[in-house]
């Protein structure tokens, strides 16, 4: 059975962030992720796993200054002594709540400007190398552009040749199927080739982003065929409720805790 991990940047907004720890954990979840932590304090958020008996799956590595419109800055070669600081920052958090993988987002870019190619691919294997210190994986995640306008990584294959050409243990995909979806589609055929390499997943419907309980893809048999491939990470619900959280949660009753 696929372990869920409450998205909680995107999930129980009706309650304030350190809340939705409590909320996700009455709901039967027993894993969380989010984009990121770093306005709360890393003991704070310790504190709320460790009361709800949560474990943390995923967040990402500081994007650079998002209200600005940054979406990461691994394909910037002038951000080369931020992105260092930052693995630090994320690295402070992963100790605290004892997450296993960390997505670096690549930021906005063009992925044909060789100049950025070749400074997030130093970035990636810097990030990686740092990170395979602590046994921590680190994940790339391919996004949509309607979502994402500009972003560097909007491809699966680049993806895939990156992580086969640095051929480091803990470099992974995230295969975030809403993206997929809307990127290349073939999705059952992308799990059954990507799942060697692939470190997280995440979910939603395609194309509003919300439940994966209806519109264009089937979970019911992705959910199965991610269960008969042997995948044993996380999946991650990212998904925007349509109403309130806890109305949507239908799809999720059979797999809930208790
Ligand atoms: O799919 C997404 O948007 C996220 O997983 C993310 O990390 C960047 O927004
Ligand atoms: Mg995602």
């Amino acid at each position: 059975m696929p372990a869920f991990a409450a998205n909680l940047t995107m999930m129980f907004n009706e309650w304030d962030f350190l809340d939705r720890f409590d909320a996700a954990a009455d709901a039967g979840f027993s894993a969380v992720e989010y984009l990121f932590p770093y306005e709360a304090a890393p003991e704070a958020i310790a504190e709320r796993l460790a009361r709800n008996n949560l474990r943390q799956a995923l967040f990402n590595l500081p994007p650079g200054d998002w209200s600005a419109g940054e979406r990461g800055i691994a394909a910037f070669p002038g951000r080369f002594d931020d992105l260092k600081a930052d693995v630090e920052r994320a690295l402070d958090y992963a100790a605290a709540t004892r997450v296993r993988r960390l997505h670096l987002m690549a930021g906005i870019a063009d992925p044909h400007d060789q100049e950025a190619a070749s400074s997030y691919r130093r970035s990636v294997a810097y990030t990686a190398g740092r990170l395979a210190e602590k046994g921590i994986d680190l994940l790339l995640e391919p996004i949509n552009g309607r979502n994402m306008p500009g972003y560097f990584l909007n491809d699966f294959a680049i993806a895939e040749r990156l992580i086969a050409e640095c051929g480091l243990p803990n470099l992974k995909l995230q295969f975030d199927i809403y993206h997929r979806q809307i990127l290349h589609g073939d999705v059952t055929m992308a799990l059954r080739r990507l799942l060697p390499i692939t470190g997280h997943i995440q979910i939603a419907s395609v194309p509003s982003r919300n439940e994966p309980d209806g519109e264009e893809l089937n979970y019911p048999y992705l959910f199965g065929e991610i269960d008969r491939l042997g995948y044993d990470g996380f999946i991650g619900c990212e998904y925007i409720p349509r109403g309130q959280t806890l109305d949507g949660l239908g799809w999720f009753k059979p797999f809930a805790r208790n």
